[in-house]
C-alpha cells in the first residue's frame, strides 16, 4: 500500500479559493440544538396524522420561523474546520447534505479519523426510507460517498469523487447503529483508491470501491 499522508499545512485552504471558514467550536450550541430539534421535525412531519388544525397550526409556524432564520444567513460554500481527536483539521462544507453541522437533512453522523481512514457510526430515521424498514439506496451510497472522502481527505488531501462503485450486499435497516468505515488502498498521484463499507450488527450491507481526485495544490 502506497499512502503519502501530507502534513496538515500542505491541505488546500479553503480561504485561497475565496470560502469563507467558520470554526467547529465556534457553531452556537443553540443552532446545534435547533439542528437536532428541526431534524426530529421532519422526522415528525413525516409521520404525523395529526388533524388539519393542528397541521394548519403546525405550517404557520414554521413559515413564521423560515422568515425570520433567513432574515440572516451564511454564504453558499461556507466552510468549518474542526479539528479531530487525533489533532488533525478537517474541513468540511457547513451544509455538506451527509456530515454537515448545521444540515438538519444530514443524518448525525460523525466520521473520525482512524489508522487508513475513518470510521463512525449512525443510526437512519424514516427520513432515510426507502423500502419499508430500511435505507434507501441512495442514501447507502451517499454515507459510503462522505466515508471514502473523508478517508482520502484525512489520509492525503480533499478531493472530488471521480468514481463510485456501490456493492448492496444485505438490505440496510432503519433504527439500527450502522458503522461507517473507509479506509485508504492505494494512491498515484491525485488519484486515491478508497475502499468503504457500511456493517449492521457486525454483518457488511453494503460496500464500495472509489477513485478520489485530490485537488491541485497549486490553485487557489
Ligand atoms: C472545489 C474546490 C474547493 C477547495 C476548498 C479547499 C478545501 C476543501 C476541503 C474539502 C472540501 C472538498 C470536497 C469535499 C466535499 C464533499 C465530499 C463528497 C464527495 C463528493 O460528493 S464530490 C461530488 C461528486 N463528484 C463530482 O462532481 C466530480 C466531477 N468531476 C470532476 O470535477 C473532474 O472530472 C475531476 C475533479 C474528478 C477530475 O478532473 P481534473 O481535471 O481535476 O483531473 P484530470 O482529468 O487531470 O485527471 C487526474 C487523474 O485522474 C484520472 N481520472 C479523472 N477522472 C477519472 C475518472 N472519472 N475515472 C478514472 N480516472 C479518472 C485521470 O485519468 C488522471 O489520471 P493520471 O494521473 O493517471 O493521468
Amino acid at each position: 500500500m502506497t499512502v503519502n499522508t501530507q502534513p496538515v499545512a500542505e491541505r488546500p485552504d479553503p480561504r485561497a479559493y475565496g470560502l469563507p471558514v467558520v470554526e467547529q467550536d465556534q457553531i452556537p450550541d443553540e443552532l446545534r440544538s435547533l439542528v437536532d430539534g428541526v431534524r426530529n421535525l421532519v422526522d415528525a412531519v413525516s409521520n404525523t396524522e395529526a388533524d388539519s388544525a393542528t397541521l394548519a397550526e403546525a405550517d404557520a409556524a414554521v413559515r413564521a420561523l423560515n422568515d425570520r432564520l433567513n432574515a440572516a444567513r451564511r454564504e453558499v460554500g461556507t466552510m468549518v474546520r474542526r479539528t479531530m481527536g487525533d489533532g488533525t483539521d478537517e474541513f468540511g462544507t457547513i451544509t455538506n447534505v451527509v456530515a454537515g453541522t448545521t444540515n438538519p437533512a444530514a443524518p448525525p453522523l460523525d466520521l473520525e479519523h482512524v489508522e487508513g481512514g475513518v470510521q463512525g457510526t449512525v443510526t437512519l430515521n424514516t427520513t432515510y426510507q426507502g423500502p419499508p424498514g430500511l435505507v434507501h439506496g441512495g442514501w447507502i451510497a451517499a454515507l459510503l460517498d462522505q466515508a471514502v472522502g473523508s478517508a482520502s481527505a484525512v489520509e492525503t488531501s480533499p478531493g472530488m469523487t471521480a468514481k463510485l462503485e456501490v456493492n448492496y450486499r444485505q438490505p440496510t435497516p432503519l433504527f439500527t447503529p450502522l458503522e461507517i468505515s473507509a479506509r485508504v488502498r492505494s494512491t498515484e498521484r491525485r488519484k486515491v483508491y478508497v475502499t468503504g463499507q457500511i456493517r449492521a450488527h457486525g454483518q457488511v450491507t453494503a460496500e464500495a470501491e472509489a477513485l478520489m481526485i485530490r485537488i491541485p495544490m497549486d490553485e487557489g
